[in-house]
């Protein structure tokens, strides 16, 4: 069985983070394993609090997964202080770790930080090197490259900045442009974009999350970056299509939606 890593934030409420991942890979049929940065209580409507692991015990987690259960792939979502992304890149780059997707999650969908001041750079420095895809979205790409973006030309624009700064490929996410669902995937100067129709469904939660877990366990699997980037892309439409509807505010999404029908 192929295995998968996600080293992230935990979310009370299930629908983003460490429960989003574990929910997508067990979709995948691959073995899920989580190292937990953080602990939010948060819903559908917002961030409450946020309770971060010492670095150390980051360090820990880290330990006993790679000296025991190597994944064939990692995910990294919320980071949020520059300590721990110091040992998350000490480690991967230890444990010579492979098929590395950073989201880098700066700020909910609710409008909540998730990243301190201080961790900006260390994530940009340290953690964006190391992924085989970056995978922002609208908001996280403007802080990234420093420029506004508001058309697919901007996205093409931002993510060949992106992409230079990290010296690596970046997915560029274009759900948060009116009536787009188009990615955009820049690799070494080739621009290659992934259209998807636009599912009119208010409950995008843990979407990101979602969609940077499906890569990683796609890559898992063995598929090349291209076809797992499709795949994940069907995956979230149809997780979308599905039309759950929990929550007072902007609800989760049905993992299970391809198992039991
Ligand atoms: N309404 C929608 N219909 C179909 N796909 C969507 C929709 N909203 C977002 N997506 C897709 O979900 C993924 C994550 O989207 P995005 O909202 O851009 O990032 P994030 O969830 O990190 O804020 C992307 O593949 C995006 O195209
Ligand atoms: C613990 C945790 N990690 C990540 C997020 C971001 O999730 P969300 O706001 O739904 O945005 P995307 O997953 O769609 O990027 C979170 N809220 N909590």
């Amino acid at each position: 069985m192929k295995t998968v890593l996600t080293i992230a934030g935990s979310d009370s409420s299930g629908g983003a983070g460490i429960q989003a991942d574990l929910k997508t890979m067990m979709a995948h049929e691959v073995y899920g394993m989580s190292v937990i940065t953080a602990l939010t209580a948060q819903n559908t409507l917002g961030v409450a609090g946020i309770m971060d692991a010492t670095p150390e015990f980051v360090a820990q987690q880290l330990d006993c997964v790679f000296t025991d259960i190597r994944p064939d792939a990692v995910k990294i979502g919320m980071v949020s202080n520059a300590d721990i992304i110091r040992v998350i890149a000490e480690k991967l780059n230890e444990y010579k770790a492979v098929n590395i997707v950073v989201d880098p999650v700066m700020v909910a969908t609710s409008g909540s930080s998730l990243l301190n001041d201080d961790a900006g750079t260390a994530l940009k420095t340290l953690l964006l090197p190391l992924a085989d895809v970056i995978t922002p979205n609208v908001p996280e790409a403007e802080v990234l490259s420093g420029m506004a973006i508001h058309t697919k030309a901007h996205m093409l624009q931002a993510a060949a900045i992106i992409a230079q700064a990290a010296n690596t490929s970046v997915l560029l996410k274009g759900g948060h442009l009116e009536d787009s669902a188009d990615d955009l995937l820049y690799t070494d100067g080739v621009a290659h974009w992934f259209e998807a129709e636009r599912i009119a469904n208010p409950n995008t939660h843990g979407t990101g999350c979602t969609l940077s877990s499906a890569i990683a366990s796609n890559l898992a699997l063995g598929h090349s970056m291209e076809r797992s980037i499709q795949n994940a892309k069907a995956y979230i439409t149809g997780a979308l299509r599905d039309g759950l509807d929990l929550g007072k505010g902007k609800g989760p999404l049905n993992h299970a939606y391809r198992l039991w029908r």
